[in-house]
């Protein structure tokens, strides 16, 4: 069995290129940018007081001074501005030529048409001309667009962008014991619920996602949604992986022409995950157990989605330190659900004992997957651990 690190660099190799299409910046909310925003003025376009007060000269403190005129945000002051005046400005307003410094209000006494100034901090007040950014400045951030991004695109008078087409992701599950949420479960039935939450990951990950009719166990009911996934770019199936008389995929799949770049890792869960291509559009099949099915959206769709829009992968792994003493691991790369809490320095991680794959509510609880290679010895509380953020 390859390791969970060749698998993902196997799935990662199935990613055709990113397509380009164009949407209003308001649109674009984790979509991957393909082509840099490119400024089309300087902000702030003008020196801009940063509070409400009085524009003056520094060396014209503490006065009194003469308020020889207003400014305000969009409505700037025309006048001369003669030595040993001031005049009274709000923030966002345009600081006239000459004055070099905003006094706040709260720091002014005001007698009349006169002001004096009763204590000034070194803070001069003023956003000097293209402190943000310049005319010509190029964005392109190597993540999916953030609801701060689009200000910032907005902000640069860019009203639309190119980015990268959303892939189309088609999920099939399958199985005579499945009837969909809301349904009524006959003897030996159970909810499906793993296509609800693959294509929820598939559209965390930027993807559309359709979930296809639940397929049954033969042969030709796969066949016939296999052929409705058709024009996708990733067709995801669930469960029917694994070695039994009614786990169909691998045949049905092989029988229809996918080109196999794995079947089976060692990882723990989610043995029996398989990877390929049929035609233009790539293939994972992922286990059915709820948990590994989720564990392999995690791990290996959404990597493929992020990749097809140009995106990192995502997911890296981070450090924290072990709340308890585990055992030594088996020969697959185990991700064990677990908690995390505050540390002194690093987080504390900590596993639940049962690590049962078909257990959701234990995967709804856990903050974590710790992350324990095939054969690792045993650890001790203290140590520190890998783990994959939930
Ligand atoms: N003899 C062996 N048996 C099994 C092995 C093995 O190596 N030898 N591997 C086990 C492992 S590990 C896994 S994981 C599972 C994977 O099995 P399949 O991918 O074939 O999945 P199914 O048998 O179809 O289903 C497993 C389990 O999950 C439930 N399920 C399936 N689809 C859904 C869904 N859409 N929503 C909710 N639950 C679903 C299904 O009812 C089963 O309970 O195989 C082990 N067996
Ligand atoms: O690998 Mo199965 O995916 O252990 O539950």
């Amino acid at each position: 069995m390859i390791s969970v690190e060749e698998a993902r660099a196997l799935v990662l190799a199935l990613a055709t290129p990113p397509e380009p299409e164009e949407v209003a910046v308001h649109d674009a909310l984790g979509r991957a940018l393909l082509a840099p925003a490119v400024a089309r003025l300087t902000q702030p376009p003008f020196d801009a007081s940063a509070m409400d007060g009085y524009a003056l000269r520094s060396a014209d403190l503490p006065g009194p001074l003469p308020v020889i005129g207003t400014a305000a945000a969009g409505v700037p002051f025309e006048g001369e501005t003669p030595n040993g005046t001031a005049i009274r400005i709000f923030t966002g307003a345009a600081v006239p030529p000459g004055y070099d410094r905003v006094v706040m209000q709260e720091h002014v006494t005001r007698d009349g048409d006169r002001i004096t100034v009763a204590e000034s901090s070194g803070n001069l007040n003023i956003r000097l001309k293209g402190n943000d950014f310049a005319e010509g400045a190029e964005f392109l951030p190597a993540r999916a667009l953030r609801s701060s991004d689009l200000g910032l695109i907005a902000a640069m008078n860019v009203p639309r962008i190119t980015v990268a087409r959303r892939p189309r992701v088609v999920v099939l599950a399958g199985g005579d014991e499945l009837v969909p949420p809301g349904g009524h479960p006959g003897a030996g039935q159970i909810i499906s619920s793993n296509d609800i939450a693959i294509a929820a990951l598939a559209r965390e990950a930027g993807a559309e996602a359709a979930i296809l009719p639940l397929a049954r166990d033969t042969e030709e009911s796969l066949r016939a949604r296999f052929a409705e996934a058709e024009g996708a770019d990733l067709i995801v199936t669930i469960g029917g992986a694994s070695v039994g008389d009614h786990d169909l995929i691998a045949k049905v799949s092989g029988d229809l022409g996918m080109e196999r770049s794995f079947y089976k890792l060692a990882m723990r869960p989610g043995k029996p995950l398989m990877a390929g291509r049929m035609g233009p559009t790539a293939m994972l099949g992922l286990p059915g157990n709820p948990v590994s099915a989720i564990v392999c959206g995690k791990l290996f769709m959404q990597p493929l989605i992020r990749a097809m829009q140009g995106l990192p992968p995502g997911d890296e792994p981070e450090r924290a330190v072990l709340a308890r003493d585990l055992p030594p691991e088996g020969d697959r790369q185990h991700y064990q659900r677990a908690r995390l809490e505050k540390g002194a320095g690093l987080e504390v991680i900590d596993p639940f004992t049962d690590q049962d794959s078909a257990r959701q509510w234990i995967l709804a609880e856990a903050d974590a997957l710790l992350v324990r290679p095939a054969r690792d010895p045993a650890r001790k509380a203290g140590e520190q651990v890998n783990f994959v953020r939930l």
